[in-house]
């Protein structure tokens, strides 16, 4: 790169650069920084690019590294590429700031000018030291009124530094772009190699763990295809049956709410126009005909009029219907008057009234407004109005609007089956193992706390979930009998078990899911805690022939928790077309919630990933963390701590949490950060307590 700094000059004017000179000197300094960054910039991130294709290749081709060596390469790479921007930026620093303030005292003025705010003069003569050339920064401290021209030069230098700094700038994006470009063309061929992998039918020791996007962007791909393969129709349910179920169409309202004029509360109906005059000095009678209560068939609207000229009203209860118009009357009842803003009279009171012809009457002192508290038919709702989207979640709160038209049943999508099977030969549950429970185990049991929650959480979301019983033994055979039974039955859309997940000889559930051909997509996920589950596919062999997805999810129940949440959620998002959650926002308090807040070590900035006996964290994997939501102090921001215990085994945490909290990979957890926060159980309607 061309030097920043300027070229020594002589004492006297002609050591001055002219016009032509600088320009020159500006353009070929311009342009050929602007080449040298691009051909650098280019070289730095293609080599960036072909590094992270050899890290991700091997994660995505499933080649076998052993995770020390795959973790400090890792490390190496990510520090190496942190470091190398932050140190080409340092040098751009490092060379304007020698520029800002040599150039106004060395380059053009030669000798000075009142440009002297910006260097001191220990800056100038360490400067001047640096460049060897003393005596010009010597003669520019001591001539300090260069005077006018002098200034022009320094304002021209200074507009020729801006245009060099934004062609620097594009040059230096545009140095980035094919970086990016190789990216994105690797990340789509890693989808397509995701495709077109062969089926692996060996158990590697250790597989590099694919990056939490990365397994999402297969669920995805994988819920398409098995929507696609789908065979189920809507099914036609009860209405009060349809709440969490997704409608299958739009639904019309079959009639109009309501079905006809209707009082919106208890009073008296009658011509508003009557009451145009009315004042507590002109006040105006009306003859009370009768009374209209809810589900009464309603009178016809009497002669406006008595005999004896006094006009007339209904008394009406709310929700009655208005009185019919008979066509022979151009004018009809349109609005009802609250009982409370009338006073009932004797007929003395009425002038000319007759009392033979009814003595009931109510003096009105104000006018009445057109339509008042009339409810006109159809207005809420009218005949056809389309009253569910399909694809909508059914909520209670839309009941309401169905229900007020008659509707009985909606036609919904059908749920997505889900088989549940725990394994373990540790594991108990009374009501599956009956009172035997514990002499299989002895006193070395463990109670089946996944089996439970699974089947819970699945139906909280809205999926039918099936516990197919305990898997003792942790016998490969058994597993691989009942998946092989239920393949043959076209009962389940996703079958899910927990334990048996580690890669390795006790994690026998992928060898069982290879045996029976099914397809592996993802064995290991860079999150923590849920690492090691595992994602495939397997044919049904029921006569229909279709696709059924498999989680096998760790045994231990918080990293299983976090792989039903942030996997099998996810996927079963993905088959229903539902958008992801919208996550709540929240400041990172580094200080632990509840149990954590006793303990004085565990203050602002405690380790909290140290506490998990963590080797990685954040920086390469998607962690996820149990925490409480709460309002700050002054109840302007909502504050998140981590519950204590993050293991994956820890269990007593949930009686606290009311969140998850995601960190992507790449962020510090640090004090004060904003993160995305997630309901526990991706229920949308959960509120955060
Ligand atoms: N050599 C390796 N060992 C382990 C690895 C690894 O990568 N290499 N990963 C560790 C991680 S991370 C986890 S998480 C666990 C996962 O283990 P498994 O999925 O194989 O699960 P199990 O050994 O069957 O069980 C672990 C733990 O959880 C308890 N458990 C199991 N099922 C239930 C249940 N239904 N309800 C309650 N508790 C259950 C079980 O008793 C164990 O204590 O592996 C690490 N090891
Ligand atoms: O799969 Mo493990 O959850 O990371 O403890």
């Amino acid at each position: 790169m061309p030097s920043l700094t300027a070229s020594p000059s002589t004492e006297g004017s002609s050591s001055t650069p002219t016009d032509s000179q600088l320009d020159t000197a500006t353009i070929i300094y311009t342009v050929s920084g602007a080449i040298w960054i691009l051909v650098a910039g280019s070289y730095m991130t293609f080599l960036m690019a072909l590094m992270d294709e050899r890290l991700d290749s091997t994660e995505e081709t499933g080649v076998v590294v052993a995770p020390r060596t795959r973790f400090t390469a890792r490390i190496l790479w990510a520090v190496l590429k942190g470091l190398l921007w932050p140190l080409v930026l340092l040098w751009i620093l490092v060379e304007s700031t020698v520029m800002d303030c040599c150039i106004p005292v060395c380059k053009w003025c030669a000798g000075g000018c009142m440009y002297d705010g910006r260097c001191s003069s220990k800056e100038i003569s360490k400067y001047a030291a640096r460049d060897r050339n003393p005596i010009q920064c010597r003669l520019s401290l001591e001539n300090r009124a260069g005077g006018p021209d002098c200034c022009k030069q320094l304002e021209k230098a200074q507009l020729e530094r801006l245009l060099i700094d934004v062609i620097l700038t594009i040059s230096n994006y545009l140095s980035i772009l094919p970086g990016r470009i190789s990216s994105a063309v690797r990340h789509e061929h890693a989808r397509h190699s995701i495709r077109s992998k062969p089926k692996m039918h060996t158990t590697p020791l250790t597989t590099m763990a694919m990056q939490y996007q990365a397994a999402l962007q297969i669920l995805q791909k994988t819920a398409n295809d098995m929507s696609k393969r789908r065979t189920r129709t809507e099914e036609l349910v009860p209405l009060e049956d349809s709440v969490g179920r997704t409608a299958a169409k739009d639904i019309l309202s079959p009639d109009s709410t309501p079905p006809f004029d209707t009082a919106a509360a208890d009073g008296f109906a009658l011509v508003s126009s009557a009451t145009i005059n009315a004042s507590p000095m002109n006040p105006v009678y009306f003859r009370v005909a009768g009374t209209i209560t809810a589900g009464e068939e309603p009178p016809l609207m009497p002669p406006c009029r008595g005999p004896d000229g006094v006009p007339q009203c209904y008394e009406i209860m709310v929700g009655a219907r208005f009185p019919d118009t008979a066509t022979e009357h151009l004018i009809h009842m349109d609005a009802c008057v609250w009982a409370t803003d009338v006073q009932e009279v004797s007929v003395s009171e009425v002038p000319k009234a007759d009392p033979q012809l009814g003595n009931r009457f109510i003096k009105i002192t104000k006018p009445v407004t057109y339509n008042a508290n009339r409810r006109r038919a159809g207005e809420d709702i009218s005949k056809g109005d389309r009253l569910i989207r399909a694809g909508m979640k059914i909520r209670s709160s839309h009941l309401l609007p169905l229900a007020s038209v008659g509707i009985k049943e909606v036609a919904v999508e059908p749920l997505i089956r889900v088989g549940v099977w725990s394994t373990g030969r540790e594991i108990v549950r009374s009501d599956v193992d009956g009172p035997t429970a514990t002499q299989r185990t002895g006193t070395r049991y463990t109670y089946d706390a996944d089996g439970p929650y699974l089947m819970a959480a699945l139906k909280e979301f809205g999926a039918e979930p099936h516990f197919l019983g305990l898997l003792p033994g942790d016998d490969p055979a058994v597993l691989e009998k009942a998946l092989g039974e239920t393949m043959a039955t076209d009962k389940f859309d996703v079958l899910v078990t927990t334990g048996a997940a580690t890669p390795g000889r006790s994690g026998f559930v992928r060898s069982v899911i290879e045996k029976l051909g099914g397809q592996v997509h993802f064995h290991g996920v860079a999150m923590r805690p849920g690492g090691t589950a595992m994602f495939a596919s397997l044919e049904s062999t029921a006569p229909n022939n279709g696709l059924v997805s498999f989680f096998g999810l760790p045994g231990d129940p918080c990293a299983m928790a976090a792989c039903f949440r942030f996997l099998i959620i996810p996927y079963l998002q993905f088959v229903r077309g539902e958008k992801a959650d919208e996550p709540l926002m929240a400041t990172l308090e580094l200080r632990c919630s509840t149990r954590q807040e006793s303990e004085p070590n565990m203050d602002a900035g405690a380790p909290v990933e140290a506490s998990m006996g963590n080797n990685c964290g954040p920086l390469c994997m998607d962690c996820f963390r149990h925490g409480r939501v709460t309002a700050s102090e002054d109840g302007r921001r909502k504050v998140v701590r981590m519950t204590k215990d993050q293991g994956p085994g820890k269990v007593y945490p949930f009686t606290e949490a009311n969140c998850w909290i995601h960190l992507p990979h790449g962020q510090e957890i640090v004090q004060g950060a904003m993160v995305p926060c997630l309901s526990l159980s991706a229920c949308r309607d959960e509120k955060w307590q």
